[in-house]
């Protein structure tokens, strides 16, 4: 398409419906709208579609150009998976007998340790990736292992097919379980620092590093410092997991007996900022969580995982109470779905989990959990400015929903909303109602031929 006025180019022009959140509004319903996607991926401009004559002048492209949508079909914002383990794809679906210390020391380190073999890395990462793609999550926060070449890949991979990610080499100084799965202090640090250098060398445009200490119970003070360290002088994003079982608080405690609370344990090494995700937070005090809002930092909530490895259930409401940042993750694979359309349905399961509990808890909606998905990832990773919701000036990280897809898994009867169809396809849909996937303005799925 040609130039315009503005010094951008049109490259896509959609006319549909499309479905997203913002501050004011879990779910808005915008019909009928026209929405263009610049050269950059950007979103260049939302309009209603009697303004398409004026928008073309404007922006220069044709009326002929514009795609349109098919009856019932929608654009809502691709999904934010904040936390995965890509390296424990392999064996998702299985192995969830054990709680949490049990499952990392029986399960995950043998796996993980056998990343060191990059033909192993690549068959696994390629299919991880393109599995949540094909499900809707166009940004993935991933914890991939101890190895950097391998986690490397991961990155290598994630760009290749289109995705954007945060990517972080696992760093552990302590494990007294599986002897070869674990580094020394020093090593770690210079591995990460080597990690996070070749990584930025590459120039991904969606691909980024993010510092990754695995929990506090698998790092030395002096590691934890190096960490906080490298985050603080690169301006890095940091993940790591929190207060997912009693078992693991109360250990924590015992192991770090000079900190307040876990929470304080990552805050004095620099390791609590406004790019920190932590995992899980079922159990945090409310002291702790004030801890959160105060720095910036926010939770990922992985109610399968939580439930599957039966760690305990996190109070959504409260921690938005806190006014605490929250995303969802899949967890794979304590969570045992790759899915994010799963953990919108387990979340939801949770809250009712804790309605059961007690009569007063209000329940989440389908519309608030929609948002924690979208909007409230985007939030939770600090990628907001970035993705998250149809907003102009934001990248197009888009899903096209066909919710009565030939051979779907929805049915469809006469006279319901879009708002009606949406709560469908959230708790019925899958990956056959995905018709295609869009990251940064570039079509992720169908899969290019160039991948
Ligand atoms: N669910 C989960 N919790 C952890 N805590 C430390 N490592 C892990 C992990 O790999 N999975
Ligand atoms: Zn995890």
């Amino acid at each position: 398409m040609s130039s315009n006025d503005a010094l951008v180019d049109i490259a896509r022009v959609f006319r549909g419906t499309f479905v997203h959140s913002n501050e004011n509004a879990p779910v808005e319903v915008l019909e009928d709208r026209i929405l263009g996607i610049d050269t950059e991926g950007r979103i260049a401009f939302i309009g209603r579609a009697e303004e398409v004559g004026k928008l073309s002048q404007a922006w220069g492209f044709r009326i002929s150009d514009v795609k349109h949508l098919g009856a019932h079909q929608f654009f809502m914002p691709g999904l934010v998976d904040t936390h995965i383990h890509a390296s424990q794809y392999s064996y998702t679906g299985t192995a969830l007998d054990m709680p949490l210390l049990q499952w990392l020391n029986t399960y995950t380190f043998p796996v993980e340790a056998k990343y060191k073999d990059l033909d192993f890395s690549q068959d696994v990462y390629t299919k991880v990736v393109k599995r949540t793609l094909k499900n809707g999550t166009t940004t993935a926060c991933y914890f991939a292992t101890i190895y950097t070449d391998s986690t490397l890949l991961l990155g290598e991979i994630a760009d290749k097919y289109g995705q954007r990610a945060l990517v972080g080499k696992v760093c552990m100084d302590v494990n007294k379980a599986v002897d070869c799965y674990k580094e020394t202090a020093d090593l770690s640090t210079d591995e990460t620092n080597r990690f996070i250098g070749e990584l930025l060398k590459r120039k991904y445009a969606l691909v980024k590093p993010v510092v990754t200490p695995r929990f506090a119970l698998s790092c030395t003070t002096k590691l934890l410092d190096h960490l906080g360290e490298i985050a603080k002088n690169n301006d890095l994003h940091i993940q790591s997991h929190i207060s997912e079982t009693k078992a693991e608080v109360n250990l924590v405690h015992e192991l770090f007996p000079d900190y307040k609370s876990y929470t304080d344990v990552y805050l004095k090494h620099n390791l609590l900022t406004n790019k920190t995700v932590m995992a899980h937070a079922c159990h945090l005090t409310d002291s702790e969580l004030k801890l959160f809002r105060d720095t910036g930092a926010s939770i990922s909530h992985c109610p399968n995982s939580n439930i599957s490895l039966c760690s305990g259930m996190l109070d959504v409401r409260r921690v938005l109470k806190h006014n605490v940042k929250l995303g969802l993750g899949t967890d794979v694979a304590g969570g045992y779905s790759p899915s994010m359309l799963d953990a919108i349905r387990r979340a939801l399961d949770t809250s009712k989990a804790l309605k059961i509990q007690d009569p007063e808890y209000k329940t989440l909606t389908f519309e608030e959990v929609f948002r924690l998905a979208t909007l409230g990832g985007s939030q939770a990773l600090s990628l907001d400015d970035r993705t998250g919701n149809f907003e102009v000036g934001k990248d197009f990280d888009a899903i096209l929903v066909d919710p009565f897809a030939a051979d779907g898994p929805i049915d469809m009867f006469p006279y319901e909303n879009t708002k009606v169809i949406l709560e469908k396809f959230l708790n019925l849909g899958d990956d056959r109602n995905i018709m295609e996937v869009y990251v940064a303005g570039r079509k992720a799925i169908p899969f290019q031929e160039s991948v």
